[in-house]
């Protein structure tokens, strides 16, 4: 695969990632491991604000021009020193074992408040204009605190449309033919485990191990969704929260279209992942409110994910999700991605089940 254009905004998103990754697992174990004070400010807020900070490090070391749109902010680390330095102490400590690759994203964040400072830098408005990145630090933090999927999550948009997308997904099999999966469980370890799927526009999807360090950004095996001519074997994923997506909706629309395996319940982006590679088959997020809007960073990784994958990503009203607008995708409604072949007709189901809402 040639990669004209891009080539090095995915290898620093993709490495970006990574380093990100590293962090958020040793939080992760830690918990596991009850080492993580519960009446502490949680450890989820500790690896979402020190993944955040690394991310953002590398993005600024590399392109300092451009705009970033990150969901944490530092507000309550400026009140609260020991979560500050908590957070401080796993921030120094992690970087690439490859020196070139962590040469790459500009080494290690000078001192401590050069982190606070970065993780603020993540506050552009976003919108229609220039170059914009999309992260989530940790994406599905109810998964991470209960030992289930959690995703890093990292998205270049220009002028509004996703260009480049990165997504590591620690606890999902390294094994692209694997079945799909919640989580890894509390005490398990990470053996077979970490994948990192990334995309360009117009170039594909890949998945990769996310532990292995590769400066080639092309290095990944491409992945795409399942074809399928019969619906009624088809896998869906849906949000584990009920207060994310709805599962009432979600039964009456597989019942619909003949679907008889329950849907398998994930938290985060694993969804689009795990689906772009064939994984499952369909991701449904049904509204639970008329007014929440989706954030950007729960979505604009996926969305090119699984639209290089060979998928269709449209909100209930089958729109396109518009990520030109600012932090969130105030003109979309949920979200229905699907193969491209049999969107249409999971869209229509989609519609006569929330008929009386849209
Ligand atoms: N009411 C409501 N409706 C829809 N979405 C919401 C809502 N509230 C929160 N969020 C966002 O959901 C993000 C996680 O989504 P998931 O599908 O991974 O959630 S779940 O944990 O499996 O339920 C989660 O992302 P993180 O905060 O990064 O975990 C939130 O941005
Ligand atoms: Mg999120
Ligand atoms: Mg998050
Ligand atoms: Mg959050």
């Amino acid at each position: 695969m040639i990669l004209p254009k891009y080539e090095k905004e995915l290898q620093i998103a993709q490495l970006a990632v990574q380093r990100a990754s590293i962090l958020t697992k040793r939080v992760f174990h830690e918990k596991a491991k009850g080492t993580v004070d519960k009446n502490d400010k949680s450890p989820v807020t500790i690896g979402d604000f020190g993944a955040q900070a690394l991310i953002i490090a590398a993005l600024q070391h590399n392109f300092p021009d451009d705009a970033i749109v990150a969901e944490e902010e530092s507000a309550k680390l400026k009140e609260d020193a020991n979560l500050r330095s908590t957070i401080w102490d796993l921030v120094k400590d992690t970087k690439l074992d490859d020196p070139a690759a962590e040469a790459l994203l500009g080494g290690p964040i000078k001192d401590i408040d050069a982190m606070v400072e970065l993780i603020d830098r993540g506050n552009s408005p976003g919108g229609s204009q220039g170059r914009i990145w999309a992260i989530d630090p940790i994406d599905g933090t109810k998964g991470f605190l209960r030992g289930g999927q959690y995703a890093v999550c990292l998205a270049l948009m220009i002028d509004g449309d996703v260009k480049v997308g990165a997504l590591g997904c620690p606890n999902l099999p390294i094994d692209d033919s694997a079945r799909l999966t919640t989580g890894i469980g509390e005490n398990q370890t990470d053996e077979g485990h970490g994948v990192l799927f990334s995309a360009v526009q117009g170039h594909g999807a890949t998945s990769r191990a996310l532990a292995t360090v590769n400066l080639d950004a092309e290095a990944g095996t491409p992945i795409s969704m399942r074809a399928i001519d019969d619906l009624t074997k088809a896998n869906f994923c849906e949000s584990v929260e009920a207060g994310h997506s709805s599962h009432g909706d979600q039964a009456a629309i597989s019942q619909k279209l003949g679907i008889t395996e329950p849907s398998v319940r994930m938290d985060s982006q694993a969804k689009y992942g795990s689906i772009a590679r064939g994984a499952g088959d369909i991701y449904l997020r049904l509204p639970v409110s008329a007014t929440y809007q989706e954030k950007i960073w729960d979505h604009a990784a996926g969305d090119l994910i699984v639209r290089e994958s060979g998928g269709h990503v449209t909100d209930i009203h089958g729109k396109r999700l518009d990520f030109s607008i600012g932090r969130t995708l105030a003109g979309n409604k949920g979200v229905v991605a699907a193969p491209l072949a049999v969107h249409g007709k999971v869209l229509e189901a989609v519609q006569e089940v929330l008929s009386a809402k849209l």
